[in-house]
């Protein structure tokens, strides 16, 4: 039986495309040896974002996140690798940009801009259902 490697959704969030870290982030991903399968730069509709974030639907942040998100152009990739989905959240590090380990890509290049842990830079699902159900939504 052929292999295939597991594939998960990053996105680099408005906040890292609004401070020119695209390039940045895409490399530290390149270096780790993920694979990127396909890229698109694309301003999320509501729609997605609701179905995107629906787990949240009903928290405190749900509104002003999917605010944040629609404010300006996201790139969405679909990364594979073996264990990419766990491999990239590594990469990430910790939702709170202000305290994710240095070396991370929240760690060294977030902090808080006065809105809590809201601007992190990038997404990456968190499960293999996730990764599934999020491709669909931004890549169809
Ligand atoms: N308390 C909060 N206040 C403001 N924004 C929040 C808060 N908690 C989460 N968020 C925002 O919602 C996103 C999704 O929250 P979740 O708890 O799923 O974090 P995560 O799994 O680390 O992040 P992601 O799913 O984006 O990789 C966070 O990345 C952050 O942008």
């Amino acid at each position: 039986m052929t292999h295939h490697p597991e594939e998960t959704l990053v996105l680099v969030k408005p906040d890292g495309v609004q401070r020119n870290l695209v390039g940045e982030i895409i490399a530290r991903i390149e270096r780790k040896g993920y694979t990127i399968v396909d890229l698109k730069m694309v301003t999320a509709t509501r729609g997605m974002l609701e179905k995107h974030y629906e787990e949240h639907e009903g928290k405190p942040f749900f509104e002003p996140l999917v605010e944040f998100m629609g404010s300006g152009p996201v790139v969405a990739i679909r990364l594979g690798g073996d264990r990419v989905i766990e491999g990239f959240r590594a990469l990430a590090g910790k939702t709170d940009p202000t305290v994710a380990a240095p070396g991370t890509i929240r760690g060294d290049l977030g902090r808080d801009w006065g809105a809590g842990v809201q601007k992190n830079l990038v997404h990456g699902s968190d499960s293999t259902l996730s990764a599934e159900r999020e491709l669909a939504i931004w890549f169809g």
